[in-house]
């Protein structure tokens, strides 16, 4: 056995909206043999990335990669928290909102070579209820969307944009008690987004200021909505403008407890976890090693 650093690629087979690319034969044709060592493992269930990913950091890896999307980031990083390897990713969901913030190579190839050169940073994540997140997590419309999106065919962003339109009329805020840095607010909430990374993904910059290394959860809250304030916000989060918008407000804080009346809709990372009553939302500082462009 030689004495390289190891690297191990968990593929999610089922992620993804691009056809069929041989990841492996690629693997092997731009990854550095003489740097790195490597093996590649495919999952074969929901949840399985995430003792794959285990077991290589018990096993002292220097990074594991995730290939799919921020379901698939997800579930590896979750395993890595608080370990000496690293996250890397080769992106290949719809969003990518953790592999763009970190700007990391969105072409595979590209992606690729980025591992024989990249640095080792560190970089906060969150819990949601202690449901771990890297990106975003969030109550309201969001979750709503990301419920109605897991059902959705089609992927991307214009899928997205057509979904937040269709439905932005029916969905209604509703009323909620959140308790921000020893202060309490009652107030309507239409979304509640706990940002770590600033970006859902797509682009969509959610808290255009949020700093990941930074230990503070960039919570935005969106009282009310209707179609033409929604049409405002999208173009806001698509040119990184959220910050400045009257419909937008931004607290910045190391955790928050939100209690609801009526049981509320939340994701995490995008994916929609069911409802709760009760939120408790925490920020973990620099939990998570990632393998980054130098
Ligand atoms: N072998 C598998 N069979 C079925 N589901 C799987 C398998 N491996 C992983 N999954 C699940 O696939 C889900 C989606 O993964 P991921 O988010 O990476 O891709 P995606 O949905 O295509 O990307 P995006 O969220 O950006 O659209 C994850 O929640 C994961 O649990």
């Amino acid at each position: 056995m030689s004495n390289l650093p190891r690297i191990r690629f968990i593929i999610n087979p089922v992620s993804g909206t691009r056809s069929k690319v041989d990841v492996a034969a690629r693997i092997k044709l731009y990854l550095d043999h003489k740097k790195l060592d490597h093996d590649i493992v495919y999952t074969d269930y929901a949840g399985h990335a995430t003792e794959l990913a285990a077991a290589a950091a018990a096993d002292n890896y220097y990074a594991v990669v995730a290939v799919g999307g921020d379901g698939t980031v997800n579930e590896v990083a979750r395993s890595l928290q608080y370990t000496n390897t690293a996250l890397a990713i080769l992106p290949k969901g719809s969003g990518n909102g953790l592999a763009r913030h970190l700007q990391i190579p969105l072409q595979l190839n590209n992606a690729i070579k980025m591992l024989n050169t990249g640095q080792i940073s560190q970089i906060d994540s969150g819990t949601i209820n202690d449901m771990p997140f890297f990106t975003t997590a969030g109550i309201g419309f969001d979750a709503y969307i990301s419920s109605v999106f897991a059902g959705s065919k089609s992927r991307g962003l214009k899928t997205y944009v057509e979904l937040i339109v269709k439905e932005v009329r029916n969905y209604r805020h509703l009323p909620v008690k959140v308790w921000i840095n020893d202060k309490e607010l009652v107030t309507d909430c239409f979304v509640m987004a706990f940002a770590n990374a600033a970006q859902y993904g797509n682009n969509a910059y959610i808290a255009p200021l949020a700093d990941i290394r930074d230990g503070l959860l960039d919570i935005c809250l969106i009282r009310q909505l209707d179609v033409v304030k929604a049409l405002n916000l999208s173009y806001c989060m698509l040119t990184k403008q959220l910050a400045n918008a009257q419909s937008a407000e931004y607290f910045k804080t190391t955790q928050v407890r939100v209690e609801t009346e009526q049981p509320m809709m939340f994701h995490a990372d995008g994916e929609y976890k069911g409802k709760a009553s009760q939120f408790d939302v925490k920020l973990n500082p620099l939990a998570l090693k990632v393998l980054i462009p130098s």
